[in-house]
């Protein structure tokens, strides 16, 4: 726990036996979380388990048919939703994407663009960004409106390995310079970020809860997913000795760049007990659960084209 989040009592939004209900049957029911500030929550849960669902209900954008969601008042939100509803057959640079939704001086575009290291995109076509520099946009666009919550809906989708370590970096480096809160949806259901302080499981409900190595040994993790995805929820943690650029390339200590990390860089990945090692060089060391795009329903403000994803 830190301390910024034992001195914040008042959670920023707190849902107790929140549920929508939507063309006669219930999307999620019963969610029970509060995000305080500095704090990460991580939402995870199979496909269609409802984590869009109850984020969106934490932030307004779904009004809860029951249950009570409660916001601290003047909450400023910062949302990257799973899909835009932008356009994408118009051409559309990085600078106008950020200034779409919300009046921005040009200082604060590129003060945004710099804190998430694509300041050099400003001019770029938002088209042409690999999928890791197009999250950094969208998190740029959200972290413009100085968010005392972030709510990032699968950050690292259309990331290679590479890119989503040096995302969920950033990420914490948010948490760490801003004190903001931040609830985050993975996609992935056996990694979580270490930094996360509570992991909510959902399946239509709240499945199991608690700190990552808590849920991934908890028998209702074990009994939706499986013994096996037990063994195999990593918890991404590492301390290293090079630097993710947001290309992908690795710089290393010495100063060198190259494409990929080296056998022997020091990352350490915890994976609480489960001493297997990742062979994160080559990206297979877990699964990806990246099949979004052909839902039926999608969110009520987000609707529209994925990107890269
Ligand atoms: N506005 C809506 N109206 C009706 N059904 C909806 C609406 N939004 C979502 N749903 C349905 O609610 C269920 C939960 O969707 P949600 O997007 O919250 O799941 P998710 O856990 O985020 O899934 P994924 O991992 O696939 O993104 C799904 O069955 C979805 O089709």
């Amino acid at each position: 726990m830190n301390a910024m989040k034992s001195r914040e009592a008042v959670p920023l939004v707190s849902l107790s036996g929140a549920g929508i209900y939507r063309n006669g049957r219930w999307l999620v029911r019963g969610v029970d979380f509060s995000v305080r500030a500095g704090e990460i929550v991580t939402l995870i849960g199979p496909n269609g388990s409802g984590k869009s669902t109850s984020a969106k209900m934490a932030i307004g954008v779904m009004k809860a048919d029951e249950g009570r969601v409660e916001r601290k008042p003047g909450l400023r939100v910062g949302y990257v939703p799973q899909r835009l509803a932008v356009d994408w057959t118009m051409p559309l640079s990085v600078r106008r994407l950020m200034t779409l939704t919300a009046p921005l001086s040009a200082a604060e575009v590129d003060a945004a663009l710099q804190a998430v290291g694509i300041a050099h995109l400003a001019g770029a076509e938002v088209q042409h960004l690999s999928g890791g520099e197009f999250q950094r946009a969208l998190l740029a666009r959200a972290m413009a409106r100085k968010p005392d919550i972030l709510v990032l809906d699968e950050p690292v989708q259309g990331v290679d390995f590479s890119g989503e370590i040096a995302l969920y970096d950033l990420i914490t480096s948010i948490r760490n310079s801003t004190g903001c809160g931040i609830l985050l949806i993975s996609h992935d259901l056996h990694v979580v970020m270490a930094e996360t302080d509570t992991v909510i499981c959902l399946n239509g409900h709240v499945c199991c809860r608690g700190t990552p190595a808590a849920v991934s040994q908890s028998p209702e993790y074990m009994r939706l997913f499986g013994a096996k995805a037990a063994q195999t929820l990593a918890v991404y943690s590492h301390d290293h000795d090079h630097t993710h650029l947001p290309d992908g390339r690795v710089q290393h200590a010495d100063g060198s760049v190259t494409d990929h990390c080296h056998p022997d860089d020091g990352h350490h990945h915890d994976d609480h007990g489960h001493a297997h090692h990742h062979d994160h060089q080559h990206g297979q060391w877990h699964e990806h659960h990246n099949h979004h795009d052909e839902r039926a329903a999608g969110s009520e403000k987000d609707r529209g084209h994925g990107h890269a994803g």
